[in-house]
């Protein structure tokens, strides 16, 4: 499926992923009212991935619940979810009783790892942010959600992130978002590519992979197995799905190249995993799914 962010912002986008080949789709991450997001240049394809400081710039939920509403209506058998990343607490409190008290029936993705929105540090970097999110979302909210989360390179970040949110009844986990706050430079003018942030943005594509596969075996090693993962970042072919799920991925999300690609990712994604398994002998993702062996 598509990671959030990526070709998920109008309903033109949405309308484009449900006519794919794609197993389901995300929403633009939504605010509760509209937002413009930050000035351009604010996106740069890079030779092996992106960097993007959009700003979190949406239509508002209700745009985004009232297209999910519809979907699940004309297609009552096919997963969708539905991304909320408010800049407050109360924003995100309000956005999840919103659709806590709609005919909503998918999976929403509560997003604690924006790092574009200046002056709103990352919820997923502060633990103790994280406890108090889950636990004003839990007192209420009893649909299925999930976390999207930064990622992580300590292991004792791991080990701390793991058992705060083996705590909470989530249905799924998703990790990475872009890594955070990378800065991208053309030498030839030597100024910053992106405008806002003096440039700085979330860096995703083919170059992050490693630092995604970590934090998806990392998670799947320490959360609860009632805990599915998403697994996202870095994925431009079908070995890299292989290798997510290998590392214990449930879901495989891609952005930035499916950016660049379009729907037609969807298509030869699938091809590419068929042929690996059917070069390996696996007939089913169970065969392998959360298998990486390691040498000790
Ligand atoms: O700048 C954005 O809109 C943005 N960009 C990202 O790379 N991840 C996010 O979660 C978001 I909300």
């Amino acid at each position: 499926m598509n990671a959030a962010g990526i070709r998920c912002a109008t309903t033109d986008d949405l309308d484009n992923l449900i006519t794919s080949n794609a197993g389901a789709y995300v929403t633009k991450s939504a605010t509760p009212d509209p937002r413009v997001g930050n000035p351009s240049p604010r996106m740069k394809g890079l030779p092996n991935g992106s960097i993007n400081a959009m700003g979190l710039p949406n239509h508002g939920l209700d745009y985004y619940l009232d297209y999910v509403l519809a979907d699940q209506k004309k297609r009552p058998d096919r997963m969708n979810f539905l991304s909320v990343a408010g800049i407050t607490l109360d924003d995100n409190l309000q956005m999840l009783h919103t659709i806590q008290d709609s005919a909503f029936n998918g999976f929403t993705e509560l997003n604690l790892s924006c790092p574009n929105v200046p002056g709103k540090p990352q919820v997923g970097y502060d633990f103790g942010r994280v406890q108090e999110v889950l636990t004003a979302v839990f007192d209420f909210f009893t649909k299925p959600l999930g976390v999207k989360l930064p990622p992580y390179f300590d292991m004792a970040h791991f080990d701390q992130i793991a058992a705060i949110l083996n705590r909470y009844p989530l249905a799924f986990v998703n990790t990475i978002n872009s890594v955070g706050n990378g800065l991208v430079i053309n030498a030839e003018t030597e100024t910053a590519v992106l405008k806002p942030k003096g440039g700085f943005g979330g860096i995703g594509g083919a170059s992050i992979k490693p630092i995604a596969l970590a934090n998806v075996r990392a998670l799947r090693l320490r959360l609860n197995p009632t805990i599915a993962i998403i697994g996202t970042g870095g994925v431009v072919n079908g070995q890299d799905v292989f290798e997510h799920l290998l590392c214990g991925a449930d879901m495989v999300q891609i952005g930035s190249k499916f950016g660049f690609e379009g729907t037609p990712l969807f298509d030869r994604l699938n091809q590419e995993l068929s042929a690996i398994m059917a070069t390996k002998g696996y007939t089913s993702i169970a065969d392998f799914k959360g298998k990486l062996k390691t040498l000790d």
